[in-house]
Formats: structure tokens, sequence, C-alpha cells
């Protein structure tokens, strides 16, 4: 059996057809159920790439593979159903719908994949189990995202990611905004509720100490050759 949930092969990648490659990658792989740390500096490609293995974007050449499954061999509605299906991600800045509840805000990937809502059971009780875990108050549930603090913010975009099991978790510089005592205890709480869920992990930043708290790391470097 292949146990690798990512695979990745002989990858390049450029925006315009007739501009510079962006990003250019060998080998990469990550077994199921382990955490990847990627870094590297400011412009290295390193969102580019989370895109390319969440089927937002399509490389030039090369293969990518989640789950055995070659995005490249999907439609782009076979590629939005099997990301909603079966990766959650946390985004650089959260993301949230500020004018929906905390608990709507987690709720959201349910809506969108049924097969995330059989996953959680019932989603409502796998949400407030998820942000009380996430070390968030219960009486947050209802109120609008917009009122909440950037740490608050970050907590709920982490249960919206992880409820329903994903298969993998995404997470680009979601600690980017706070100060390195919270950064360690986000990603140690992050890291804790993906192992529960059984999520393989991929967690970007350019910040290097942040590495001894995954399995896996791997470096991009700025500027490819055309
Ligand atoms: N939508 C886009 N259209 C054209 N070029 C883009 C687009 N998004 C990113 N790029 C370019 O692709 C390169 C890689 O960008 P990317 O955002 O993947 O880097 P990154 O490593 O995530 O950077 P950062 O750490 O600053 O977030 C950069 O040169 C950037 O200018």
């Amino acid at each position: 059996m292949n146990a690798a949930a990512i695979r990745i092969d002989d990858l390049a990648f450029r925006w315009r057809p007739d501009g510079p490659l962006c990003l250019t990658l060998d080998h990469l792989a990550v077994d199921a159920g382990k955490s990847l740390f990627l870094h590297g500096p400011s412009g290295a490609g390193k969102s580019t790439l989370l895109n390319l293995i969440g089927g937002v974007l399509l490389p030039e050449r090369g293969r990518i593979e989640v789950f055995g499954q070659p995005l490249g061999q999907l439609s782009g509605a076979g590629r939005d159903a099997f990301r909603a299906d079966h990766l959650g991600f946390v985004f650089q800045q959260f993301n949230l719908l500020p004018w929906l509840s905390v608990l709507d805000n987690v709720l959201l990937p349910c809506r969108f994949s049924r097969r995330r809502a059989d996953r959680a059971g019932d989603p409502a009780v796998a949400a407030k189990r998820l942000l009380a875990a996430l070390d968030l108050d219960a009486t947050l549930a209802g109120v609008p995202a917009a009122e909440l603090s950037v740490g608050q913010q970050q907590r709920v975009a982490a249960a919206r990611a992880l409820i329903g099991r994903p298969e993998i978790l995404i997470a680009d510089e979601p600690t980017s905004a706070l100060d390195t005592a919270r950064q360690d205890a986000f990603i140690d709480l992050l890291l804790a509720e993906a192992k529960a869920a059984g999520s393989t992990v991929v967690f970007v930043s350019h910040d290097e100490r942040l590495a001894v708290h995954f399995d896996q790391k791997f470096a991009l470097t700025a500027g490819v050759q055309p």
C-alpha cells in the first residue's frame, strides 16, 4: 500500500506561459499522519505550492498525488469537490466570514462537503468540541467573527479546517501575527488536534525556528532558473 498522503514529482509552475518559472521541485512526499514544515523566504513559492497541493492551481509540468489521486486527472469541479472533501485550510489572514457567528464559520466545510458533515457526526457538537479543544471560550460561539481578537480568529480558523477530520490539514503562516510563546502554544494545539483527527499536516512559515514541532521539513529557495 502506498502510505504517502502527498507525493510530488518533477514539478514546475509558472504564473504566465511566457513568464519566468515560479517554482520547481524534484520530489517531495509526506506520509499519512505525519507533519511537514515547509519554509523558505518571502516569494519562494510556499503559498503557490499549497495552492498546487490543493488543486487550486495546476502545474505546467509534473505530478501531484493526494492519497494516490493524481490531481491533474480531475476536472476543475472534480478538484473543487476533492478539496472540500479531503483538505482543511488555515489561511494566513484566516478568511473567516465576519458577519457569521463563530459556530457558523466552523460549520462551513460541512455545508460544502457531505463527506465532511458525515465524518463530523453531529457537526454542531463536533464544532463546539474543537473550539473547546483549541482553548476558545464557549461563550464566543454565537459571536460574529468580526468581533474576535486575532488570536481568537486563528483558533476559529483552525477549528474550521479540522471539522469533519480532513485527511490533509494545510496551514499557511497561521501564526505570523502572534508572539513567540503564543505561536508555540498554538502549533502544539493544532498538531494535537490534527493527530486526533488523523490528518496529515502541511504547515508553512518563513520562521525556521518553528520546525522543531514537525516530523519533517522542506525548504523552498527563492529564484528558480527560467
Ligand atoms: N496571483 C499571482 N499572479 C502572478 N504572480 C504571483 C501570484 N501570486 C504570487 N505570485 C508570485 O509568485 C511568487 C511566489 O509567491 P508566493 O506567494 O507563493 O510566495 P511565498 O513563499 O508564499 O511568500 P510569502 O512568504 O511572502 O507569503 C512571487 O514572486 C509572487 O510575486
